[in-house]
């Protein structure tokens, strides 16, 4: 093990642990599917494509149509005592937690409206949630008492929450903010058809400043950045700044296929020390989402050992769930970054 973890830590850019070898043998117990692989294993995409590599190097996998481990492999994974993974998730709730019982309705009525939906843009590193997983949203905040009769702030939308938002009629008023014009021009075209009045959607890039109108104007927001430290600072850090004050509420998915735990903490450094928030719910594998077409153009493409499309779907991320308290704070400088803002060492699907 320890002649493997040296050669990936020579090959790789992201912190290497024993377990994070140990996760990917595990998943390769379980899977011979690339994809599937990295969604068991819990380990960054490029970090597990070269572990991959150095076990074909090393004679423990061989890679054909699949991965595959060696008689050699095999003795090994004995030796070191690897066990299959088995993940349990709920076959109820798929692990999220919230029942959608009284959420049927609307679930039928969501799917029936976003048929014709604009579909992901490399450019803003789009890919859209299951709508079970969108109404699952929806049942979430409404739990946690962040929707009824609340000012409702969504940053980036083409997973079209805004649309299930206006649905269940829980918010009082729902505000829109995205980059794509086909995203706004969509959800407007869908206020109009349910004559929704309450409700603004404009278009707006997130690396400058949210207008002064929407600041401390809301009760709720909701996000799902890509994830490089200034995606993190600007979409989350611009939803902070837009809650009204103490105890609102704010929610992100953040996923371990493109942050390391490395990058995990980062994150959460930066949302308890610079934002001085807490952190109330973090529930694992919460969105799940629908593989996006443009797979061929990204970087997973060229690290995939196997050069086969996704079947099922393999990308998930957490939901976090923060809450503001005395002396949060959001953030409102304006970042002038480039495709920084989406691509890092560990992103690959941008
Ligand atoms: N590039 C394809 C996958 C994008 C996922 N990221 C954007 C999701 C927007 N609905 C977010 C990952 C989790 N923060």
């Amino acid at each position: 093990m320890e002649r493997i973890l040296e050669k990936v830590r020579a090959k790789s850019e992201i912190p290497v642990y024993d377990k994070s070898i140990e996760n990917v043998l595990s998943a390769i117990l379980t899977t011979n599917d690339f994809w599937k692989i990295v969604d068991l294993s819990e380990e960054p995409l490029p970090l597990v494509a070269d572990i991959i590599r150095i076990l074909e190097e090393e004679g423990l996998v061989k890679i054909s149509n699949g991965i595959e481990f060696t008689e050699k492999g095999n003795e090994f994974i004995k030796s070191y005592g690897i066990g299959a993974k088995d993940n349990s998730v709920c076959e109820c709730c798929e692990g999220r937690g919230v029942s959608l019982k009284n959420y049927q309705d609307l679930l039928e009525r969501f799917k029936e409206i976003v048929k014709n939906r604009p579909m992901p843009k490399h450019e803003y590193d789009q890919g859209f949630v299951t709508p079970e997983c969108t109404i699952s949203r929806i049942a979430l905040m409404n739990s946690r008492g962040d929707l009824f009769n609340k000012d409702v702030l969504v940053l980036g939308d083409d997973d079209l929450t805004s649309i299930a938002l206006m649905l269940s009629n829980l918010p009082k008023k729902i505000v829109v903010v995205d980059i794509d014009d086909r995203l706004i021009n969509f959800i407007k075209e869908v206020a109009e058809q349910l004559n929704y009045k309450n409700i603004e959607v404009i278009t707006l890039d997130l690396r400058k400043p949210l207008p002064e109108k929407y600041s401390r104007a809301f009760d709720t927001f909701i996000t799902d950045p890509p994830e490089t430290v200034y995606a993190v600072k600007t979409f989350i850090g611009r939803g902070i700044s837009a809650l009204k004050g103490e105890r609102r509420a704010g929610y992100f998915g953040i996923t371990r296929r493109e942050s390391s735990l490395d990058k995990w903490r980062e994150i959460q450094r930066t949302l308890i020390n610079d934002f001085n928030v807490v952190i109330t719910d973090i529930i694992r594998n919460f969105n799940h989402y629908v593989n996006w077409g443009y797979e061929e153009e990204t970087r997973a493409w060229k690290l995939a050992p196997v050069k086969k499309k996704p079947e099922d779907i393999w990308y998930k991320s957490y939901m976090f769930r923060i809450e503001t308290l005395k002396d949060s704070r959001g953030f409102e400088e304006e970042v002038d970054v480039g495709d920084e803002l989406y691509n890092d060492a560990e992103s690959s699907t941008t």
